[in-house]
């Protein structure tokens, strides 16, 4: 079994935890009382490089990263750093995360909130919007074709932008046929958690333009975005180095600088 099916079985007895405890028609009446969902599409948009920042605790691959007891507290600061979007992990046995973290940032920041995990059901939707998601991530590698398909037009329906993301060149085909706007390429494998920061310069070409590309995973700082950047990166994702580095909204300020450069936007 691969790490993301493990994942995945977690993901589903905790889930299953949860529709005992809150009915789906509960969530639709959170949802219905929830403010209009911000336009993911077009915070990542635009002639600078964009960053998404992420609330990570501990990942798969290297186990506890950082406590961040407040969460909000450190979603603040990168949005203050100039962070476009803030992607909060909701998953709770390997990344340490949880709906109450995703509903503790929407409550301060202003822009736009991904929740990034495991989608396997549109009930997991609804609890994204529910709980102020604006973005949802859904794992081409998690899910057969016509249940991506479906996912990605409940998302739309009920307001979510659906992140969707891809490790290979069959994957971003997928994500494509199945109508993505906004697509991210991992350079992490999640099948085997390696790390390939060239596999966004052999993907990206796959994307048609007017779909918005964002590199995700290993970004260590400045050096990386501008190489993503100069692949077709319309932004970036970056989790780790931030959580570990002392002052998160001075680096998200550095990469946001690094994403301005007029430079970059030569073939852009
Ligand atoms: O911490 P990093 O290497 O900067 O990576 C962030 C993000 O890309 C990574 O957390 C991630 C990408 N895709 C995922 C899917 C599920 C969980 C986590 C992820």
């Amino acid at each position: 079994m691969s790490v993301l099916d493990e994942i995945i079985d977690g993901v589903r007895a905790d889930l299953a935890e949860r529709q005992e405890r809150v009915s789906l028609d509960d969530l639709k009446e959170r949802v219905e009382r929830a403010p209009r969902a911000k336009d993911g599409v077009a915070a990542l948009k635009g002639d600078s490089v964009k960053v998404i920042c992420e609330v990570k605790r501990s990942s798969p691959s290297k186990g506890a990263l950082a406590a961040i007891a407040d969460p909000a507290a450190l979603a603040g600061d990168y949005e203050a750093g100039g962070a476009a979007v803030i992607s909060v992990l909701t998953e709770e046995r390997r990344f340490g995360g949880s709906l109450a973290d995703l509903e503790a940032v929407r409550a301060r920041v202003d822009i736009p909130v991904l929740r990034k995990d495991f989608i396997v059901t549109s009930y997991q939707l609804w609890e994204a919007r529910a709980h102020g998601a604006d973005v949802a991530l859904l794992i081409v590698a998690a899910l057969e074709q016509p249940a991506l398909v479906s996912l990605i037009e409940r998302a739309e329906s009920i307001g979510l932008t659906p992140l969707v993301e891809v490790h290979d060149e069959e994957e971003a085909e997928r994500a494509v046929d199945a109508g993505a706007r906004i697509i991210g390429v991992n350079a992490r494998d999640l099948r085997t958690l390696e790390i390939d920061r060239d596999n966004f310069a052999r993907v990206a070409p796959e994307i048609p333009d007017g779909i918005v590309k964002i590199a995700e995973s290993g970004v260590r700082g400045p050096h990386d975005l501008i190489a993503y950047a100069n692949e077709g990166a319309d932004a970036v994702l970056v989790g780790e180095s931030l959580v570990t580095g002392k002052d998160p909204q001075a680096a998200v300020a550095d990469l946001v600088a690094a994403g301005a450069h007029p430079a970059l936007r030569h073939g852009r």
